[in-house]
């Protein structure tokens, strides 16, 4: 105990560098800490007005927690096993009032891919990281807040989309993927629950599929992502690289425009159980896109929706089209 402070036991939360909270998630994965400890432990970001106090940062006492309603759907078998998952909270730092979002994860499921590419790289339109907690065998990832909660939160509210959202929207995305795929990092979950809402922008979230490429293309170990929104190379198991975003982005912005994804209302969820067969040997899904789509939307859509991931236009191609820059008239 340290005598300055009384006998009060100064915890293990400290603030540090983003090589000191990636080597902290390492540990707690490789189990080379003591985990069953009762008091929590972790690395907060330096900077990032979380008051802790005497190495404590205990839920109900340093920061409070507040269950979102996270209620969507899936419209499929919904996430394929590899899916990240745990439950998201709204958080408050009870000294200096910030608010943020936090994710629980159990242990057991928790792997550093979950934090890496939050932790090491940062742009507006990804959810920043705030810092990581284990306390009884439960990681708390602190990280920027949607408080406008996701687009699929929005839909199942309020319906399909006007256009000038989903171009509002769309924009944004666009400048995340712009930025992770300058970074040969692959999201591999974009979809409307993972698009979150704020006053002034939306960012990505959920990073726990994705990869950073080392090669040209990515092969992968198993498929990565949410069936309704996945590409046709995805599903194919063979390679795939960047332009599997572009493809999941085209898929969400039908499920914007007309309120359901791509697929479901021509092949209901009640008579296929998977999508995969559809999605390798269908064209792309045209069909589903609204009937009232402007030409230029209908253009960029078969320009994200193009089977050949080559054919397909990149994410800083998309940003310079016509149908992100509409003339005044048609807001
Ligand atoms: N899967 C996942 N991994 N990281 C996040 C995440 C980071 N910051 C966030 N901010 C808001 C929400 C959110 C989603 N649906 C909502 C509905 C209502 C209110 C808020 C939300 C989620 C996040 O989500």
């Amino acid at each position: 105990e340290d005598s300055s402070c009384g006998n009060r036991a100064l915890g293990r939360v400290r603030y540090g560098p983003v090589t000191e909270l990636l080597s902290f998630v390492n540990e707690i994965c490789s189990s080379q800490i003591d985990t069953g400890l009762s008091e929590e432990m972790g690395v907060l970001l330096n900077k990032t007005d979380m008051a802790i106090l005497d190495g404590h940062y205990r839920t109900g006492l340093e920061v409070f927690l507040f269950p979102w309603k996270l209620t969507y759907r899936s419209y499929s078998s919904g996430h394929v096993p590899k899916g990240s998952f745990g439950a998201v909270h709204l958080a408050q730092d009870g000294e200096t009032r910030k608010r943020m979002a936090c994710k629980l994860i159990p242990l057991e499921h928790f792997k550093p891919a979950d934090v890496e590419i939050q932790a090491m790289f940062r742009h507006e339109n990804i959810a920043e990281l705030y810092g990581a907690l284990l306390w009884q065998q439960t990681v708390y990832l602190f990280m920027e807040a949607g408080e406008g909660g996701s687009v699929m939160e929005k839909l199942e509210s309020c319906g399909p989309m006007r256009d000038f959202e989903i171009i509002w929207v769309t924009k944004q995305v666009l400048r995340g993927l712009e930025y992770l795929h300058s970074k040969d990092i692959i999201h591999h979950d974009i979809k409307p629950s993972n698009i979150v809402l704020m006053s002034t922008k939306a960012v990505l979230v959920d990073f726990g599929l994705a990869v950073q490429m080392t090669e040209e293309v990515y092969t992968p170990q198993d498929m990565r992502g949410t069936e309704i929104y996945m590409s046709p190379e995805v599903v194919l198991c063979r390679g795939h690289d960047t332009k599997a975003d572009i493809y999941s982005l085209g898929t969400s912005i039908i499920h914007m425009q007309t309120g359901f994804p791509p697929w479901v209302r021509r092949y209901p969820p009640s008579a296929y159980p998977s999508y995969l067969y559809i999605i390798h040997k269908q064209a792309p899904p045209l069909e589903d896109i609204a009937e009232d789509c402007s030409p230029a939307m209908r253009t960029f859509l078969e320009r994200s929706l193009a089977r050949s991931p080559q054919q397909r236009s990149s994410a800083a191609e998309l940003m310079r089209d016509e149908a992100m820059n509409p003339p005044r008239e048609d807001q």
